[in-house]
This record gives C-alpha cells, structure tokens and sequence, in this order.
C-alpha cells in the first residue's frame, strides 16, 4: 500500500505560485489519472520508444497529469511545491514511461549514495538514445559501462599527470582567453562562443591531442553545434521528445535539428579518429584516442571486447559534448551574477572587508594570493575560500543540468518501503536539492556565505550536488573543478566585468531549463584593470 496524493495533507509553501502553475493546477484537478494497478510487468532495461507502458510495482504516487509537466519548469517553486503536495518520492508517467522522482537532498542522497550500486543504472533518455543507441560511457550500463568508465577515469588522470599536465593545459587555454578578452578593449560583446572555445580546446587537447586556434571556422562550427543542442535539449521541443520519442520522431520541428548536429559532430569525431589510425603508435600514445586504440589492439582477439570503432567515437563523443558545454555555460552563468551582484565581483579580488557581524572575517582575495603578474594554479585554491565558495554558490545557483540525467535501478530495489522493480527509471532532481531549505539557508539567495564557515573558511556542503553523486558521479568533475578555478580566477584578476545596463535589471532566470538550465543571453565589456 503506498500513499496517494489525496492521501497527503498539503504543508503550507513558502513559494509563491506563477500564473502558469496556477493554470496547470486547474487542468490537473480535472484531468486525474485513472487508479494505477499494483502489478505489471516488468519492463526490459532498454528504450522504451513507443514501448507499452509498464508500471513499476510500488509506484510511490501518482500524478495528474499536467502536473507531470509542472517538472520540466525547473526553477527554483517546482520541486518544493510538487514534493510538498506528494512527498518527495512520487512516480510521473512521461508518456508510457514511470519514473520515480526523488526530490530534496535526503530522498537523492538514500538512493543515489545509500544504495548506489542498486540506483547506478542509467535510465532512458530517448532524445539522445536516438542518436547513441546506449553505447558510449554516458548511456551505457551494466559491465560495459563499468569498463568504459573506468578506462576514462584512469585515461584521464593519466594526463593529469603526464608531460603537460591538465593544469598547464587550462592555464594555456586561460592565457588566450585573456588575450581575447583584452582585444575588445572593453567593447560590449557577448562571450558566449569565445567562452565555449577556451573551455572547449582543453577537452579537444586530452582527447585529440590538440587545441584549435579561436578563429579556426570549422573548430567555431563544432562549438555552435554543441551550443545550440545543449539548447534544444534544454527546450521543450527536447523535453517533448523524452516524453513522447514516438509521435514526436515522426512530427517536424527544430527537435530533429538535436539529431543532424549530433551526426555532424559523430562525423567530426570519427574522421578525428581515423587520422589517429593512421599516424597510430602504440608506444607512444598521444591522447585519449590513442590509449583507446591501444585498448583495442590489446583485446582485437576478443569477440567481446567493449573497446570498439564506434564506441569509441561515442564516447569521445560524449566527451566532447559533456566536457564543452558544462563548464562554459557555468562561467556565462557565474559572470553574468557577478554582473548582477558587483559587491561579490569586487570582493573576489580584495582588498575589501567581509563582515559576519561585527567580526572581520579571514579572506584571501586574488590580488592577494595571486597578484597581478602571474597564472593562478590549483594550488591556489586553498588559499582562497571565498573564491570558491563564489564557484560553489554559482553551480548551486545555476544549476546548470537542474535535473539530473536520468538513472536506473540494476535490480529489484526496495526504497522507503516501496518496491522498484529492476530497469525502472528514476529521476533524482538536483535542483532540488540545491534548494532544499532544510540544507541551505535561504535558498532563492545568491549568497557565497551558504560555503562559507563563521570563521570565512571554506564549508564543503553535502548537499552541493551540482556533479550529482554516487556511482554515477561526473566523470569530469575533477577536470571541471580545474577550469571553473583557473579560468575565473585568471579572467577576475585581469578584468572587470561591467554590464551595458544597471545591475538591478540583469535578469538571472534561465531562458530555458530542460536539461540544462540556460543563462539569458547577454553582452558586456571585460575592462582592463
Ligand atoms: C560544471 C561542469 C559539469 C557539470 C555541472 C556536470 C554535471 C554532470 C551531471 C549532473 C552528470 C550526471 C551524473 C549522474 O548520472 O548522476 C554528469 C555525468 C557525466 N559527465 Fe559531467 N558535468 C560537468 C563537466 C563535465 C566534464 C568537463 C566532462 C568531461 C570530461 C564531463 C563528463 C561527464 C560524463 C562522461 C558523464 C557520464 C558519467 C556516467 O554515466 O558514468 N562532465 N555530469
């Protein structure tokens, strides 16, 4: 037996609802789901597009069915108000498809951390299982998954700690970046690509080998083609096809652009690849390519080796797309609120006072850690808590893949007493997290002090997910972490970053949020200092 949403009594919300929500609300009285049985089949651990709708046994709830849209609003009223009224366990039905939501830091850290190998499933998302079938590391499972995974994480860190380092890499990156931002001289311009080009060479030099000169046109092609699908799967044309891959394959609209560029990009990679073959070496492996090259001469007697051509080029792939348009859109996000807030802005580099009360608190600022004439490094780091609690509070703020990537259960799993039957689809909504106010104080506010301890350390926060946890984790975040770091700190300590308009009318609110949370977009100058 497992509660309805009759079955909840509301707790009183401190979110005001928006018309649209209002709306909503009086569709979904009228149109109630029909009684769910308790007992269906179990559904395969694939895709289910156009596959009949199985229920997971145990289902903890059930939604009305606008409700199920009110998810894919992902700002910061949703999740509380839907977990207020049906607790923060419930399953939507997108389309045929259940998936058990798990909403507010407890109910994602019991499953995800908890029990991760039962939640380390990847679940469905149609939209990019069109153009991947499953393969490659991001929406693989089982064993493939795990090999994959590890000999991406192991790759990795072996260039971490090669010849150039993937310090020295981003600081390059960071350098030209600077370079760039100085050749505007303060005119107004929007850094959306230019962002995307620093941030995206440091993943093109682990896995291809190589950066790209800025003004490389096919190399700005690439990048617009990651933008503008991070963006369309962020819109609700990407949010319609995950929750109806049938219909909607077969409906025109700019959805279908999501799979042209993701074959223009699969065909970017593989042509990378087979120049790899070409001027291959396997004592001297040059980049991830190269060591996933290796991996297959290695296991070419093995008819079931995971390490393959085209999983190769997946996830490459994925890595390229992953590792490009993360980490800029969280630089565009955090720039555009330290437009928003100078104050911050201005205290990042010093020599200012922070206050908690009537006691100074103990700061270290760029100009005093790093100065003017050198690169920041990781190193660094440490030395500068309000730096990263800044960065901290950006991702927690912006939220930039608000909901996740949808995970699986690797078998049956008992959660809160319900019963998930293996293959059901789960959807932990980090945002969710980060706004959950039992975690954070005042969670609608942008406010470094939420990583901040009384004595201006650095507070690491558990419920900081903005890489997600448990098995599934970021395979990126260290590299992540990294660059965030390095380019902030080496573009706040060369510029001041001042908005065309006053900071007050800066609008914050994403401009779309599906996948990612995607900043409005904007234009500023980068005035020398
Ligand atoms: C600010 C930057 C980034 C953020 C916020 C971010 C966030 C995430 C999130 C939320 C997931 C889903 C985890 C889950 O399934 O629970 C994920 C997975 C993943 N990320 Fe990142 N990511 C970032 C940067 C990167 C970078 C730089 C790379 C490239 C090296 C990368 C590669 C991946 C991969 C390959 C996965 C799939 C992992 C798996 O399924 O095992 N990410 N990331």
């Amino acid at each position: 037996m497992w509660p309805t949403p009759a079955s909840r009594a509301p707790a009183s919300s401190p979110y005001k609802p928006c018309v649209v929500q209002s709306v909503m609300r009086c569709l979904s009285k009228r149109l109630t789901q029909p009684e769910v049985p308790a007992e269906r089949h179990r559904r395969p651990f694939s895709c289910p597009w156009g596959a009949p709708a199985d229920l997971p046994r145990g289902a903890p709830n059930i939604e009305p069915l606008f409700d199920r849209l009110l998810i894919f609003r992902s700002d910061r009223r949703n999740p509380p108000e839907l977990s207020e009224r049906y607790g923060p366990v419930y399953t939507l039905h997108l389309g045929s498809r259940p998936v058990v939501v798990l909403c507010g830091y407890q109910a994602v850290k019991e499953a995800l951390l908890d029990q991760a190998e039962e939640f380390s499933g990847r679940g469905d998302l149609p939209v990019v299982f069109r153009f991947t079938q499953g393969n490659g590391v991001v929406l693989s499972n089982g064993e493939k998954w795990k090999v994959l995974r590890r000999f991406a994480l192991q790759t990795l860190r072996n260039f971490g700690m090669g010849k150039r380092s993937l310090e020295e890499r981003i600081q390059q990156e960071a350098q030209c970046l600077g370079q760039e931002l100085a050749q505007t001289q303060s005119a107004p311009f929007d850094p959306t690509f230019l962002i995307s080009r620093a941030v995206s060479n440091v993943i093109c030099s682990i896995v291809f080998g190589d950066r790209f000169e800025y003004q490389d046109w096919s190399f700005l092609t690439w990048v617009g083609l990651i933008n503008q699908n991070f963006q369309l799967l962020s819109s609700p044309w990407g949010q319609m096809y995950n929750i109806f891959p049938g219909p909607m394959s077969c409906l025109p609209g700019p959805h279908n652009r999501i799979f042209e560029n993701f074959e223009q990009l699969r065909l970017f990679v593989l042509e990378r690849v087979t120049m790899h073959q070409e001027s291959f070496d396997p004592n001297g492996p040059r980049d991830f390519i190269d060591c996933f090259l290796l991996k297959m001469e290695q296991e070419n007697q093995d008819p079931l080796s995971y390490f393959q051509t085209e999983t190769l080029v997946m996830t490459t792939h994925n890595l390229f797309f992953a590792g490009t348009e993360t980490v800029s859109t969280t630089l565009r996000y955090g720039f555009l609120l330290l437009m928003k807030y100078p104050e911050i802005q201005g205290e990042l580099r010093g020599p200012g006072e922070l206050r908690s009360g009537s006691k100074l608190l103990s700061i270290f600022y760029i100009d005093q850690v790093i100065g003017r004439h050198r690169s920041p490094s990781v190193e660094d780091r440490s030395r500068m808590p309000y730096t990263d609690a800044v960065i901290h509070e950006v991702q927690r703020f912006g939220d930039v893949i608000p909901m996740g990537v949808p995970h699986a259960v690797t078998r049956d799993t008992r959660f809160r007493g319900f019963l998930l039957p293996e293959g059901t689809n789960v959807l932990p909504l980090l945002f969710s997290v980060h706004n959950d106010p039992a975690q954070f104080k005042d969670p609608a506010t942008f406010d470094p002090a939420h990583f901040l301890d009384p004595s201006g350390g650095f507070r690491k926060h558990d419920a900081f997910m903005a890489f997600s946890t448990g098995k599934r984790i970021c395979l990126g975040e260290g590299l992540a972490r990294m660059e965030l770091f390095l380019f902030f700190a080496a573009v706040l300590q060369r510029f001041a970053l001042t908005p065309l308009g006053r900071p007050e009318d800066i609008d914050i609110s994403p401009l779309m949020s599906g996948l990612g949370n995607v900043p409005r977009p904007y234009e500023f100058r980068a005035v020398p200092r």
